[in-house]
């Protein structure tokens, strides 16, 4: 999309979610540095009036507002950002809370879109809107699925040339996963491409759609990798982020678990079958959904290890040799390097030591090896693996990592929790969770030191060496979004509440501040008559916080999130707040 094109050129803005198209989340901005960071302080705050998870941030595009959304029932508001958050105008869609229910990981939504004069949002119930970002007057309304049958959504939609992308979520629901296109200013569907079934609903031509950089030459995998008519209720739902390449003109996504959770309903003749395209990169043709290339992370998947996270497009030298890359902290524990124009894997090492579920990756066919001991299909149904690392959460879920190009690192907040998980049959009931594992979780062992009993750390990754370069230990899960700026500086939230700044070099704290409560939204930065903000939404909740976002005590509940995150209450409780920071003047 030009506008979004011109956007993103302009330092001074925050136009998506990632801050670029490319998910790079980093500004060019320096007022705010590491030599004055110190004196960063509050400027207002905004209380959105709504209590569960606040995943996403403000938009920021040159008018003087801030944009912002709740979880559930997802509120917009325009905030005057000179006027102390005044707010312009604001909209609240109608939808039916029988959605509530049928979200896996709370009723969060990770943001808003914006281009050509139009805010885009994915209601929890499956609708897409575009609003009049001027006025927050209602343009369309389109319908992308159906809660009925545990189809929801929470993720920000992307606009690339006239057509707005957005995925769908239920992996725990037995839906089928698919990826949608709807032209910006009608709202009609241009095309939708599945996770699983036959090629031509996928989208893939098998003499053409590569897979580690040579034609998938099989025809309809997605349909024969599965015991028959699995597929229909497979999952790889799409709900983490797009980004998109403009100059290959190609968009880039992964998709969630196969359904159910127990691996041997999954297998086919009695032996594990891939499953595809569950846990799956793909790279397509945002003009028609056609498929250019796959990556399968996890063929089988055993332990619920979704690969939705965020494909950061970055360009790098490897093996003396540049490389338009595409670089992945993944849930598995595996930091990924990818060719993206090919789909070639060139690296792939843990960022999480304590990671076992597999040793390695098998460089020539990109396939984990995996180990025996922690694989719940062979330890058999009814049986609980112990002590299986990382947890079904991953070593990084959906917050969004960032990349500094003047390091060439990339910065994330991870997880360190590893699990138990007993797999059990389940029947498919259509709208009823099809899971069939219990869990139980507990922090990771440290492995090189660190801090007792930590959940969370915040670490710098070299993408290329396959390496961390620092690392800076949390108690708890860091499930906040980081931001990295030419001010030598790296942000990000924690689940007690803190937004902190550290130096992009070292990772030496170099200022926090202590929001109302828990952050799992993603700190993003912009500038306004010539002052530089930031701003970050608190209010705890998501996977990480479902215990206190649903009120729940059963250490079970929450897929076995409410247990392990059971002191998270002692420091903080619900409540969604956005606060935006500035230096003194
Ligand atoms: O398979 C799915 O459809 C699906 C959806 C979502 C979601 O939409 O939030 C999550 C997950 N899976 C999931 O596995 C997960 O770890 C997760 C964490 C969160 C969150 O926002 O904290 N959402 C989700």
């Amino acid at each position: 999309n030009q506008n979004l094109l011109e956007l993103q050129q302009n330092p001074e803005y925050w136009p998506t979610q990632l801050g670029n198209y490319q998910g790079n989340r980093y500004s060019q901005l320096d007022q705010i540095n590491r030599d004055n960071v110190n004196d960063l302080r509050s400027v207002w705050q905004f209380s959105t009036g709504v209590l569960r998870g606040h995943e996403g941030g403000p938009l920021y595009v040159g008018d003087g507002r801030l944009y912002i959304h709740t979880p559930f029932p997802n509120k917009v508001f325009a905030l005057d950002l000179e006027d102390e958050g005044r707010v312009i105008w604001s909209y609240e869609p109608d939808q039916d809370s029988r959605v509530i229910p049928v979200m896996c990981c709370d009723t969060v939504n990770r943001g808003l879109a914006y281009a050509d004069g139009r805010l885009f949002l994915g209601q929890a119930d499956n609708t897409l809107i575009a609003l009049d970002a001027e006025t927050g007057e209602l343009l369309w309304d389109v319908s992308n699925g159906d809660h009925s049958v545990g189809e929801t959504n929470t993720m920000s939609p992307l606009v690339v040339h006239d057509k707005v992308i957005v995925g769908i979520s239920g992996g725990e629901y037995g839906i089928r996963g698919h990826i949608t296109a709807y032209d910006v200013e009608s709202g009609e569907m241009a095309w939708r491409g599945y996770s699983t079934g036959p090629d031509d609903e996928v989208l893939i031509d098998p003499s053409v759609t590569l897979m580690m950089g040579e034609p998938i030459g099989e025809a309809d995998l997605g349909l024969t990798t599965w015991p028959e008519g699995e597929w229909e209720r497979g999952g790889g739902a799409p709900w983490g982020w797009v980004t998109y390449d403009p100059d290959l003109d190609l968009i880039y996504y992964g998709t969630g678990n196969p359904g159910t959770w127990n691996p041997e309903q999954r297998t086919k003749d009695g032996e594990p079958a891939d499953n595809k395209w569950a846990i799956t990169v793909f790279a397509r043709d945002p003009n028609d959904g056609s498929v250019k290339w796959v990556y399968q992370k996890v063929p089988f998947d055993e332990w619920d290890y979704d690969g939705v996270n965020e494909n950061q497009l970055i360009d790098v030298e490897f093996n003396g040799e540049e490389r338009k890359g595409l670089a992945i902290i993944d849930r598995t524990g595996f930091g990924f390097l990818l060719d993206r124009e090919t789909g070639e894997l060139l690296v792939a090492e843990k960022f999480a030591p304590e990671t076992n579920w597999a040793d390695s990756y098998d460089m020539e066919t990109g396939r984990p090896n995996v180990n025996e001991q922690y694989s719940t299909y062979r330890q058999g149904v009814n049986v609980n693996t112990t002590d299986i690392c990382p947890t079904a959460m991953g070593a990084k879920n959906m917050q969004p990592s960032a990349y500094s190009p003047k390091t060439g690192l990339l910065y994330a907040g991870i997880n360190r929790i590893c699990m138990n998980y007993e797999p059990y049959e389940t029947d498919y009931v259509a709208g009823q969770p099809y899971v069939g594992a219990t869990l139980t979780m507990m922090p990771a062992p440290l492995q090189n030191g660190g801090m007792e009993g930590r959940m969370g750390s915040f670490i710098a990754w070299d993408p290329v060496a396959g390496e961390v370069v620092w690392e800076i230990d949390e108690r708890f899960a860091v499930w906040s979004g980081a931001l990295a700026t030419a001010g030598d500086l790296a942000f990000y939230g924690t689940l007690e509440g803190h937004v902190k700044a550290v130096d992009i070099e070292t990772g030496e704290e170099l200022w926090r501040f202590k929001t109302p409560s828990g952050i799992i939204g993603n700190v993003n930065t912009f500038m306004h008559e010539g002052k530089q903000y930031v701003g970050v939404l608190s209010g705890v909740g998501g996977w990480a916080g479902i215990g206190l976002a649903a009120g729940l005590e059963d250490p079970e509940e929450g897929l076995g999130a409410v247990g392990v995150f059971s002191a998270l209450g002692d420091y903080t409780k619900l409540g969604g707040v956005l606060t935006v920071f500035a230096l003194p003047d």
